[in-house]
């Protein structure tokens, strides 16, 4: 796959690197959130993905010889290249867990590093961490809505280029079962599966000779698309054709593929016709153009659909192209810091942090995180961000930490896990999370809360930067 060497970053950060190695910055310790502002899909929730490709990425960060030379080029001088040479990434990393529900405003990741080394990773973390989120999330809303039927990723072909490799990693995360993509499958080690297209079909004379030939060379999870000339009159008695020479050589067709028009009239008449032929066994599958609002729908009309293809709504995170996760300074050197904003919900939370969902004694989320300082084991109050007469007491909840340290001194910290362990770690995270944030119109907005001793601190700075400007 792509080769990711530590010019996999915007110009900008390289430039302010040069300054502050120049100007004896270079061993600055900084502290920087990741967050993001708005949840995707006008929904109540987001999942939290593409952590652990983060972080063996910037365990491995280097400039190899041809970025040097590159970087020599565009005007960077000789000391400054001499110290990229060596450059690695040695700081320290705070994560929610990879597949944690997240909601907007409070940090998802913090890093601690010199101030060079934050800089450069900066891109790539929310080149990886928006997109995988924008789509686990798109998939989690799918999963939400598809009970039991199986959920297959076919989006390589429509992805935006090759973030179609990513794209399925975070499918899965988000819930779906299995993906046509076969590098990603290999990679990840994700089940690989797929059916066949029409052209197959068409190259044949007749759609009966196709299938014949396809249950020949491939009896194994065999799956016929009958939608190339007339579903019913034609491709579904072929497929039922078929299955029977199937049975007599000891094999079973798996499912036939929908691919066009009504999917629900079309579903229902295909499984009335394989039942009456005795073939209750044979599955049905469906794709075209579906999203999460089509396959409710399906499912309401009890459309007895067992396997949803999914490719272009899924992997382009349609209709929201991105999460609009950014990166902001919350220490440098030791000092706390913010950045101002003439909207108070947008000034940044200074300084080393902890965020902690508030919880009923069953484990039940009560719809709240509470940001504190990483110093702060328990929150007694919680105040509003930016209505300061707004809180809520919290003593009798529980509180869950949920930034854990990931990465130390450079080194990951994460064990290995599967992506189908990341994968039902949040759905039982989801299960966690009331109703009301799940549904699809109007969910009910997660609060944010700050700790007093965070406010004070937030409100005496922006004293002070006032005071300055
Ligand atoms: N019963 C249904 N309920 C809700 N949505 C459906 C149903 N059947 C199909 N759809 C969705 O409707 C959209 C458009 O379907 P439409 O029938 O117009 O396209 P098509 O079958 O590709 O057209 P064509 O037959 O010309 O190729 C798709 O997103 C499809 O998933
Ligand atoms: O509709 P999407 O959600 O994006 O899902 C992927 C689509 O890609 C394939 O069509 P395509 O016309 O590319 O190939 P085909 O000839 O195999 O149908 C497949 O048949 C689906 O319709
Ligand atoms: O296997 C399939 O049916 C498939 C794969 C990719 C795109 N559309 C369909």
């Amino acid at each position: 796959m792509f080769d990711f060497t530590a010019t996999y970053t915007d110009q900008y950060q390289l430039a302010m690197a040069q300054v502050y190695f120049e100007n004896g910055h270079k061993n600055h310790h900084s502290v920087f959130d990741y967050f993001f502002r708005k949840l995707p899909f006008e929904g109540g929730y987001a999942i939290f993905s593409g952590l652990e490709d983060l972080l063996e990425i910037i365990e491995n960060l280097k400039f190899d010889d041809k970025d040097i030379a590159y970087l020599e080029k565009t005007g960077f001088s000789q000391e400054f290249l001499h110290y990229l040479k060596e450059f690695r990434f040695q700081g320290t990393v705070f994560a929610v867990k990879e597949g944690d529900i997240v909601f907007p405003t409070r940090p998802v990741l913090q890093i601690e590093a010199n101030i060079i080394e934050a800089q450069i990773i900066e891109t790539v973390l929310l080149n990886l961490l928006n997109f995988q989120t924008l789509i686990a999330t798109k998939a989690s809303r799918m999963r939400l809505v598809a009970g039991d039927s199986h959920l297959l990723d076919f989006g390589l072909r429509r992805a935006q280029g090759p973030g179609g490799y990513y794209a399925t990693r975070a499918a899965i995360t988000g819930g779906f079962d299995g993906t046509s993509n076969v590098v990603a499958a290999r990679n990840f080690d994700i089940p690989v599966s797929g059916t066949m297209a029409h052209s197959f079909v068409q190259s044949y004379d007749n759609e009966l000779d196709a299938f014949r030939s396809f249950a020949k060379g491939r009896p194994e999870n065999c799956v016929l698309l009958v939608d190339t000339y007339n579903t019913l009159k034609s491709g579904i008695p072929n497929a039922i054709k078929v299955a029977r020479e199937m049975e007599e050589r000891g094999q079973k067709l798996l499912a036939i593929r929908l691919d066009s028009g009504d999917l629900a009239y079309f579903a229902k008449e295909s499984r009335k016709l394989l039942d009456e032929a005795g073939l209750e066994y044979v599955k049905i599958a469906a794709s075209n153009q579906l999203d999460e609002y089509v396959i409710k729908s399906l499912l309401e009309q009890q459309a007895p659909i067992d396997i949803f293809g999914v490719g272009t709504n899924l992997v382009t995170g349609n209709p929201d192209s991105a999460l609009d996760g950014v990166y902001k300074l919350a220490q440098s050197n030791g000092k706390p810091r913010i950045k101002l904003s003439e909207s108070l919900s947008k000034v940044t939370l200074p300084h080393k942090k902890q965020v902690f969902r508030i919880k009923t004694g069953e484990g039940k989320c009560v719809g709240a995180d509470v940001i504190g300082l990483r110093s702060e084991s328990r929150i007694e109050e919680m105040f509003h961000t930016f209505e300061p007469y707004k809180s809520m007491k919290l003593q009798d909840f529980e509180q869950e930490p949920l930034l854990h340290k990931v990465m130390e001194k450079g080194k990951s910290l994460l064990q290995k896990q599967s992506l189908k362990d990341i994968a039902n770690f949040s759905l039982s995270r989801l299960a966690e999370l009331p109703i009301e944030y799940k549904r699809f119109n109007n969910p009910h907005i997660y609060k944010v809360g700050i700790s007093g001793v965070l406010k004070e601190e937030r409100d005496k700075l922006i004293k002070e930067y006032k005071q300055l400007s």
